[in-house]
């Protein structure tokens, strides 16, 4: 198994985040209890990933106080959002962060600026900040158009650029990239880490996409029936290599039985006679 040898440091920059929350699920397998306890260094991107119904998005609507916990405490920069023991609850409008749901939540009768100028009000330098996402996200050209003129990458785009109009210290992304084609979201992985990094954020991103979550996060979080199965360095998706291999069969299913180097042996798809050599393409995990 392949690991990410190379650490990114993260920068003392964005706030340090405390946490051990709970709620009791209503999952489709019968109750379950969401359990997360964590803490996420100052300017840490994170990942949460993990089978649908795990508890990812819950536990992010928890961290923005849009869900309420059952029990447990949030702490961010030594300040409680929230905590059972002494009753306190920080409302999510007063929670300094950017959120970016599946479902990317514009407003329809607003341009692209309005949409940013909305959510950068009342800031200081609100429209140089503005200007200045437009520009990072690939949008002045869009600047004019309503979110219905848009495509869905680009929607996606002005989301992003909205959720940090309010210059947020933490970001929260729920899946953010998962609607694009892979040039579009390779693109937008990229300027993800430009603004967590130039923003000076702390950023949670639930991620399904291992390669994703190898470029952008510092840790991963695999979640699966509220339980956290797994924190550590992301696993690189391993690169295919080239072997070759020998046919010890034709099946009757048409398919080949091979041996490969060191004595292993796989089923491919594939025409070729018994006994020939031929080359596979493999990925060792
Ligand atoms: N407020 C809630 N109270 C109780 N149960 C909930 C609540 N919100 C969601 N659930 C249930 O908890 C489980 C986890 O849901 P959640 O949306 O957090 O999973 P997820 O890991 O984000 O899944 P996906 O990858 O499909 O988005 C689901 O079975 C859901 O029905």
């Amino acid at each position: 198994m392949l690991v990410f040898e190379e650490r990114r440091r993260p920068p003392v920059l964005g706030p340090v985040i405390e946490f051990h929350l709970t709620k009791a699920l209503h999952t489709a397998a019968g109750p379950r209890t969401l359990d997360v306890a964590l803490s996420l260094a100052p300017g840490e991107l994170l990942a949460l990933s993990g089978p649908s119904g795990a508890g990812k998005t819950t536990l992010l609507r928890m961290l923005a106080g849009l869900t309420r916990p059952d029990a447990g405490f949030l702490r961010v920069e030594g300040q409680l959002w929230y905590d059972h023991a002494s009753r306190q609850w920080l409302p999510p409008q007063r929670r300094p962060l950017g959120f970016v749901f599946q479902d990317y939540a514009l407003f329809p009768n607003m341009t692209v600026r309005e949409n940013l100028n909305f959510a950068a009000e009342g800031q200081s330098g609100a429209k140089q900040t503005v200007g200045e996402l437009l520009e990072l996200l690939e949008l002045t050209e869009l600047a004019a158009r309503r979110p219905a003129a848009l495509s869905g990458g680009q929607q996606q785009r002005v989301a992003l650029a909205r959720a940090l109009a309010c210059r947020p210290r933490l970001l929260l992304l729920d899946e953010p990239l998962s609607a694009l084609d892979l040039p579009t979201r390779q693109r937008l992985q990229q300027a993800l880490g430009e603004v967590h990094r130039q923003f000076k954020l702390t950023t949670v991103l639930i991620s399904h996409d291992p390669a994703e979550i190898a470029r952008l996060a510092d840790r991963v979080v695999e979640l699966d029936l509220g339980q956290v199965r797994r924190v550590g360095p992301p696993v690189a998706p391993a690169a295919p290599a080239t072997v070759r291999g020998r046919v010890l069969a034709v099946l009757p299913n048409g398919r080949l039985r091979m041996q490969l180097p060191g004595g292993t042996e796989v089923e491919v798809n594939g025409v070729a006679q018994l006994g020939e050599e031929i080359e596979l393409s493999v990925v060792y995990q």
